[in-house]
């Protein structure tokens, strides 16, 4: 994925970009994006410095799996990198903490208007505004069309319908979904599903544990048990995107930031559609990313610069060109090859409609717990109602005075 070159003036190399002055420094990225992704960032972030000589930049990718508890240990030695790429429920987390540059005012927040308000929902906590938005994202079922047509199935808008194509898919020598097993991101839409959810903020209640919750627990273990299913306690990207890509299933529920790759794999066979609806409701998570600066970073300037810079309309534009990402600026989803991309015609509606959770410092841990009652049930060591009634322990835990 080489980046085309964008023509642009002498004089926007003479590192006026925006800033007053001649910026200089090193400036530390440390960056989340999968492999596909950061040749992409990689090529943006280091772009920046050919157009301020006197800025370095330091990209790192340092992947996704333990990057929030390494961005904290960090800054907790006061060795944190300058601008790191957050994902949307660690801004809160990470700001009460006091680990993030407050943005309100600087450079880095250039045309916030432009900003769409659940991308920029996220980077506010307590009234101050701690990050500026890169993507946003949600899940949704992607198909193999050659599949479905072999095996006569039309697209799945339920869980029913996926149980019922079972025999069908079985016939073309193929296993209809893989559902993640080892994220519990991907149990969110079994249960928005079952008309539940995590918690439920405003009352202050938790309602993991409610009949909604174990509807949902059940709904996930009964479509493993039916065959309908195959999923994984572990390794479940890599499980995921191969037995996606050799067709040993027809569909899977991902994000955004798989298009490249299904697409890579499946050519114009690839289709995405809603995730299917449960017993009771339809429904996908809110998640994307955001960049932050360090609050006790050395090179303010060049690092707010830096931010701005990658959060631009115009990097937004290269960036849903190379990768189909979704922009968070509203002004990139006009571009003629953004607005003509099929995958951010489908996926815009999607993030539109996704559910978003409360952005608040424990939203983050509400996931570990959930993780460990998902695999509990999928490994059999836990019923439904004991991977619900764990998990609800767990949050009146985390959650003190919570219901
Ligand atoms: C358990 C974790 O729970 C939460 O994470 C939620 C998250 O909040 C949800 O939003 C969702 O994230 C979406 C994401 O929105 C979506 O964009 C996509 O990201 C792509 C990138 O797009 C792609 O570029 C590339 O990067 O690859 C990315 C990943 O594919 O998919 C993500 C989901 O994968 O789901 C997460 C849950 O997984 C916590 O926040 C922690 O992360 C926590 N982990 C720590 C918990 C520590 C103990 O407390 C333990 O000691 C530590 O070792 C663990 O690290």
């Amino acid at each position: 994925l080489t980046l085309a070159a964008t023509a642009c003036g002498s004089e926007q190399r003479a590192g006026s970009g925006g800033g007053d002055g001649e910026l200089s420094g090193t400036v530390t990225f440390w960056d989340t994006s999968n492999e596909t992704e950061a040749e992409v960032f990689q090529a943006l972030a280091e772009e920046f410095g050919t157009r301020h000589p006197g800025v370095t930049v330091d990209y790192v990718n340092i992947g996704f799996d333990d990057a929030q508890n390494r961005f904290k240990n960090a800054a907790g030695a006061n060795e944190a990198p300058d601008v790191m790429r957050t994902e949307v429920a660690w801004v809160a987390d990470f700001a009460s903490l006091g680990y993030l540059y407050p943005l309100d005012g600087t450079r880095a927040l250039q045309d916030e208007e432009d900003f769409l308000d659940t991308a920029r929902a996220s980077t506010v906590y307590e009234g101050t505004t701690w990050a500026v938005p890169q993507v946003t994202d949600t899940l949704a079922l992607f198909y193999n069309r050659a599949l479905l047509e072999e095996a006569g199935v039309d697209v799945p808008t339920s869980l029913a319908e996926v149980e019922a194509s079972a025999e069908e898919f079985e016939a073309v020598g193929t296993t209809p979904l893989y559902v993640r097993g080892d994220d519990p991101y991907w149990f969110l839409p079994f249960l928005y599903g079952e008309g539940g959810d995590l918690v439920d903020a405003r009352a202050e209640r938790v309602t993991v544990d409610d009949p909604s919750g174990v509807a949902a627990f059940r709904a996930l273990r009964d479509l493993v048990d039916s065959g309908a299913a195959t999923t994984d306690t572990s390794d479940g990207w890599e499980n995921m995107m191969s037995a996606f890509a050799s067709g040993e299933v027809a569909m899977m529920v991902n994000g955004p930031w798989a298009l490249a790759d299904a697409a890579e794999a499946l050519g114009e066979d690839l289709g995405v559609a809603p995730v299917p609806a449960g017993a009771a409701d339809q429904g996908a998570p809110l998640g994307g990313w955001n960049y932050a600066v360090y609050a006790g970073t050395p090179e303010a300037d060049a690092s707010l610069e830096f931010v701005r810079w990658m959060s631009s309309p115009d990097v937004q534009r290269r960036v849903t060109e190379e990768l189909s990402l979704l922009p968070t600026r509203a002004s990139v989803y006009e571009e003629p090859s953004v607005a003509g991309d099929p995958m951010v015609e489908f996926f815009r509606p999607a993030v539109d409609t996704a559910r978003e959770r409360p952005w608040i410092p424990q939203a983050q841990s509400l996931f570990e717990p959930l993780r460990e009652a998902v695999e509990a049930m999928l490994t059999g060591s836990a019923s439904p109602e004991e991977a619900a009634s764990d998990t609800g322990d767990a949050y009146r835990e985390l959650l003190e005075d919570w219901e």
